[in-house]
């Protein structure tokens, strides 16, 4: 996508700030005032609606009791599905193919316990080697579930540079031994944004089933997972949602899936008006609400109503574009003002290819964040070589970017970093 040019200069910033048509969002967040906060794609921040939310549904439980299932302004008991709703135009599907519920790492099990049928010779699941790590800990113990040796049937497609995943590879791994895939949409260091359409195309044309781990574009890059005809997806609300630490996750399920039974069953999979009936002959929902497990953790999603209202208000488009051109403009600014430094771009430079977030390299990059955080600078960093510096087009500035860039610049040129040791936090 060609650009205007950008200029190196803090008027710059704060002259792209006053024309940024969503800057309005910012003063909504809780943004602390003393430091400034790029890991928005790890956890987001708190926003007054979030607040406002979860303290109504706190307020329901004071004062209604158990009648907070039905009664109240967001009755519980349809709390899923109303948030199912609201996520919908994010990800490009019928609000009955999204179900909200769980977390990212239990809705995994849950889809591949539901579509991952072996079946003669196809027996394989395939993923890649640069994925979240908990997400290969699911497919493994789901393979162990069906007396399978994970090291003989888990695929994992290798990166050719240790950044990147080439759908060439991916496509070239889909062989008739595969039952099922299970890819993220971004790889969580790299920022590289895979091809989903694509992908997804080239697995039904060789009868496999495609699964999706949104937890790095949901919020942040437009879906259309229906459109593409992805079979099921699943991400957290916590990153560029803002739903708050361990806050509760999503599910999609293409809705030509309607009708197959959960892998893991539980009563608040049932059909709304059959769930209370109490009989031990389970009647699945006849939409993505079948694949809920248990109660639903209303605490963690009551968040999630008032962020939603706000990508509802901003639109996913306008901040998509948001975010490609204030990623582009730190990366244009990290390579003006640290050249020479020892830094690498990580991620993919195409626009079509990137996510929310800006993959910096670094050998000593676990001492540079720890560094930038004694300077109010929130990084986060992912071993081995990894700082992750997120501009999240909600809450914001051109002038923190900038700002972000002169204190990484004076922390090299000072060598403030050497204080500190290479090394991790606990969580990092
Ligand atoms: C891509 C990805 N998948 C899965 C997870 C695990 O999510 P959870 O801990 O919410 O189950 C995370 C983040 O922690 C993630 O970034
Ligand atoms: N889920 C997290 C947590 O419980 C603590 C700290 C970080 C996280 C994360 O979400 C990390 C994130 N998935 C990542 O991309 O690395």
């Amino acid at each position: 996508m060609s650009r205007e040019p950008f200029y190196y200069s803090q008027e710059f910033a704060r002259q792209l700030d006053k024309e940024d048509e969503l800057a309005r969002f910012r003063d909504e967040f809780y943004v602390n005032a003393e430091s400034i906060y790029m890991d928005g794609n790890s956890l987001g921040l708190l926003s007054r609606r979030a607040e406002r939310t979860l303290l109504e549904v706190v307020d329901a439980w004071k004062t209604q009791g158990i009648d907070g299932w039905l009664q109240g302004q967001y009755p519980w008991f349809y709390l899923s599905e109303k948030l199912a709703a609201l996520s919908a135009p994010l990800v490009g599907a019928s609000e009955d193919e999204i179900i909200v519920t769980g977390s990212t790492t239990t809705n995994l099990h849950q889809l591949v316990a539901t579509f991952y049928k072996p079946e003669g010779k196809k027996t394989k699941i395939l993923a890649d080697e640069l994925t979240f790590p908990s997400d290969i800990y699911a497919l493994q113990s789901q393979l162990q579930l069906h007396g399978y040796d994970p090291a003989e049937h888990l695929i994992q497609v290798k990166s050719r540079d240790g950044r990147i995943i080439e759908e060439e590879d991916i496509i070239a791994a889909m062989t008739d031994e595969v039952a099922l895939i299970i890819l993220p949409t971004v790889l969580y260091r790299s920022g590289q944004l895979l091809d989903i359409e694509r992908l997804t195309a080239e697995a039904h044309a060789r009868g496999i089933l495609i699964g999706f781990d949104g937890c790095h574009s949901v919020g942040a890059v437009p879906h259309h997972l229906s459109k593409w005809d992805v079979d099921f997806a699943f991400w957290c609300n916590y990153k560029y949602l803002n739903n708050g630490p361990g806050g509760t996750a999503s599910l999609y399920v293409n809705r030509k899936h309607f009708g197959r039974s959960p892998g893991l069953a539980g009563w608040f999979g049932s059909r709304k008006d059959k769930q209370f009936d109490m009989e031990h002959q389970f009647v699945p929902a006849e939409h993505a609400g079948a694949f809920q497990i248990g109660t639903p953790h209303i605490l963690s999603m009551a968040p999630l109503i008032g962020s939603l209202e706000m990508f509802a208000e901003a639109g996913i488009e306008k901040l998509r574009a948001k975010s490609l051109h204030i990623t582009s403009y730190m990366i244009d600014l990290i390579e003006q003002e640290l050249a020479g430094m020892g830094f690498t771009i990580g991620n993919p430079r195409d626009d079509l290819r990137r996510s929310g977030h800006v993959c910096l390299e670094h050998e000593e990059a676990a001492r540079i964040c720890k560094s930038l955080k004694e300077n109010k600078i929130v990084p986060d960093f992912r071993a081995p070589n990894i700082i992750r510096l997120a501009p999240v087009a909600l809450y914001t500035t051109y002038d923190e970017v900038w700002e972000t860039v002169q204190l990484l610049k004076a922390i090299m040129v000072e060598k403030q970093y050497e204080k500190f040791e290479n090394t991790r936090d606990v969580v990092a």
